[in-house]
């Protein structure tokens, strides 16, 4: 620090001596102080009684601050609370009740600011597992970088990020999953944080960075971590079992134990000096050696946590000179920042930060029509490469529709009462399939729960955009796909109705199949559930088309859910539409209709328009619920 500034720091924090404090903020241009004072987190559980709830505290007046150019290593016993910790200040929670406050800079931060200046690395990776590394830097470059930039500028910012984080070498390989191959789960952790990084975050949050790496890999990831908060972000990772190496690479530790601060302040050999002076350990406690202090310390407040003495370590804490440290400096730090001229670095106003971006206060750091594109262009686009996303489209009308063909081939255009039959079972086959099958678009939103999660957190997109690239997705599939089906069906059965009716009434059916799929894969809460509501639900509404109890058979106390029976309606127009041409009579079971249209109880039916008409409502029913559950309902609630 110069002289100059030495003075300038002097006058502005008093006597008080928090020269490092200062010389990080002062030298560090791109970090933002992060302070949090009282922070207490409740939320509701289940009590006792039938449907009583009771409050559960997670966090009680919680009070610290993490600063530029500095690590601080959150850790405690599993279950202290150190993700809840981590989301309450990331303004990541959803649900519960927090108290207490938390500033970034000398502000209060709205979720649009913390979307753009601030990073979180999920334990869990949350990755599109079909895009190389390079294309998921990429994209997410697109989406978080404004976009007003430059192409150039963007793929600048990802090539920064593949040498930062080191990245050459899989730079072209797949992502993948546990069924495909792909990158290391090293490498997988460093394209993690180099998406939550690629928009130079002022403030990097990492939970559990290392859980599932072996400790070279640890190590390494925590290296690289380490390398940007030199270059001056903020840092704080939860973490578990450091190695020695990855431990002291943190400059500053937060310890908690059942919800409660016990220590927070110099990691290494001052949180041991700290345990040792404070009373709280027996007398005969010995210092450990320097490649053991991580585990020590945790054994000990965990051990002291299970023996019920978590609060006897937070009152101690409270009272020490740690505590009175901590609270002086987040006091000074404020002090200054009301009274300087000009604001250090690492304290800048969210309102300063936000002065020359267009979408300040938007959720999202691109508009809408921006993101649909990038999202078609590289995911979409995506899965119309791989084949697997394909044949789960298609091998269900090719296996249907082959069946049908060797079935009923040729019988279209026969007036024979028992053929006519026959048709009316093809048809009913054809018409309901759409509904047997939607499972199959079940994954495409559950098996992207977390992703869609975090990158709605991210700021990436608004839910309406993603559930429209998913439309577009498979409205484009959809049409050849069902084109090519029912035209092949249409001639090997020599049908006679209009053929732009038979497809209409299937492709609207296959949509509404798509929304009601799309509306279980938000609603349940896991993919077996869904797997086995869509073909039920399916299944019960393959009783009221028509086809097994005629329409004019069907009880009073049935009526009602054969007019919300989406299928019904397309049954209904497939056979007018294949039969009012065909005015032979039609005899069954002794019986004489003038046609097959009156056996079915279709006779006197609306024309096939209004149930085409009824079938694009029901379309645009189930689209409307399918976009309501996911935009309300959070399985990953926090
Ligand atoms: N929404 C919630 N409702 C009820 N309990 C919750 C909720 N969120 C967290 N908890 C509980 O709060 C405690 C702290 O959870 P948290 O995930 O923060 O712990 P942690 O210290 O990160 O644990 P670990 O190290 O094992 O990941 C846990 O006992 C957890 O079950």
């Amino acid at each position: 620090m110069t002289m100059q500034m030495q003075h300038e720091v002097t006058q502005l924090t008093g006597q008080f001596s928090v020269e490092p404090l200062v010389d990080s903020i002062l030298n560090v241009p791109q970090g933002l102080h992060v302070s949090f004072a009282d922070l207490s987190y409740t939320v509701m559980v289940k009590g006792r009684g039938f449907g009583s709830m009771v409050p559960l505290k997670l966090l009680t007046k919680v009070s610290g601050h993490f600063q530029p150019g500095e690590m601080t290593a959150l850790m405690g016993p599993s279950g202290c609370g150190k993700t809840t910790l981590l989301d309450v200040i990331s303004g990541r929670k959803n649900a519960g009740k927090i108290e207490g406050e938390v500033l970034y800079g000398i502000d209060k931060a709205r979720r649009s600011f913390l979307c753009r200046n601030t990073g979180y690395v999920e334990q869990f990776d949350t990755l599109v597992d079909n895009l190389t590394v390079q294309d998921m830097l990429a994209y997410t470059a697109n989406m978080k970088l404004p976009h007003t930039k430059t192409k150039a500028e963007k793929m600048t910012a990802v090539e920064r990020i593949i040498a930062k984080m080191n990245l050459e070498k899989c730079r072209s390989t797949v992502i993948g999953n546990p069924a495909k191959r792909g990158i290391s789960g090293g490498q997988a952790k460093r394209v993690n944080i180099g998406v939550s990084i690629i928009t130079d975050p002022l403030v990097l949050y990492l939970d559990e960075p290392t859980s599932g790496l072996d400790s070279f890999t640890s190590d390494e990831v925590i290296s690289f971590v380490h390398k940007l908060s030199r270059e001056g972000m903020t840092v704080c990772a939860t973490i578990h079992s450091p190695t020695p190496y990855t431990f002291h690479l943190f400059e500053r530790l937060l310890l908690l134990v059942s919800g409660r601060i016990v220590y927070f302040g110099a990691n290494g050999d001052d949180a041991v000096s700290y345990f040792l002076n404070s009373g709280i350990m027996g007398v005969d406690a010995k210092a450990p050696e320097r490649y053991q202090q991580a585990e020590w310390i945790v054994s000990f407040v965990t051990d002291a946590g299970n023996h019920g003495r978590s609060e006897e370590l937070a009152d101690a804490f409270q009272k020490s000179l740690e505590a009175r440290d901590m609270m002086s400096s987040m006091t000074m730090m404020r002090t200054a920042c009301s009274t300087a001229a000009v604001m250090p670095s690492g304290m800048l106003t969210v309102a300063l930060l936000e002065a020359d971006n267009p979408r300040a206060g938007k959720s999202t750091t691109v508009p809408a029509w921006y993101a649909l594109g990038q999202m078609f262009w590289y995911r979409t686009r995506r899965n119309f490469m791989d084949p697997l996303f394909l044949s789960a489209r298609i091998v269900d009308k090719f296996i249907a529709g082959g069946i049908i063909m060797s079935l009923f081939h040729g019988i279209g255009q026969s007036t024979n009462s028992g053929d006519r039959i026959q048709l009316s079972a093809a048809i009913f086959m054809w018409a309901t399939q759409p509904a047997l099958s939607a499972a199959g678009y079940i994954p495409t939103i559950m098996l992207e729960r977390n992703l869609y999660q975090r990158e709605l957190n991210d700021g990436l997109y608004y839910p309406i955009t993603y559930m429209i690239t998913k439309w577009l997705q498979e409205l484009i599939l959809a049409v050849p796909v069902t084109l090519l089906f029912c035209g092949t069906i249409y001639k090997a059965l020599l049908m006679v109705g209009n053929f732009g009716i038979f497809w209409i009434a299937y492709l609207l059916t296959q949509f509404t199949a798509i929304g009601v799929a799309f509306t279980f894969a938000a609603l349940c809460p896991t993919i077996d559930f869904a797997n086995g509501a869509v073909p039920s639900f399916g299944g019960t509404l393959m009783f009221f088309v028509g086809f097994l109890v005629p329409l004019n058979n069907i009880p009073p106390w049935w009526i009602w859910y054969s007019y919300f029976d989406y299928l019904r309606y397309t049954y209904v127009a497939m056979m007018i539409n294949e039969n009012q041409s065909i005015q032979e009579p039609f005899t069954c079971t002794g019986q004489s209709f003038n046609s097959v249209l009156g056996f079915f109880g279709m006779e006197n039916n609306e024309a096939v328009w209004w149930n085409l008409l009824a079938i694009f409502g029901w379309w645009w029913f189930w689209a409307g619920a399918a976009f309501a559950c996911l935009a309300v309902i959070n399985w990953s609630s926090r």
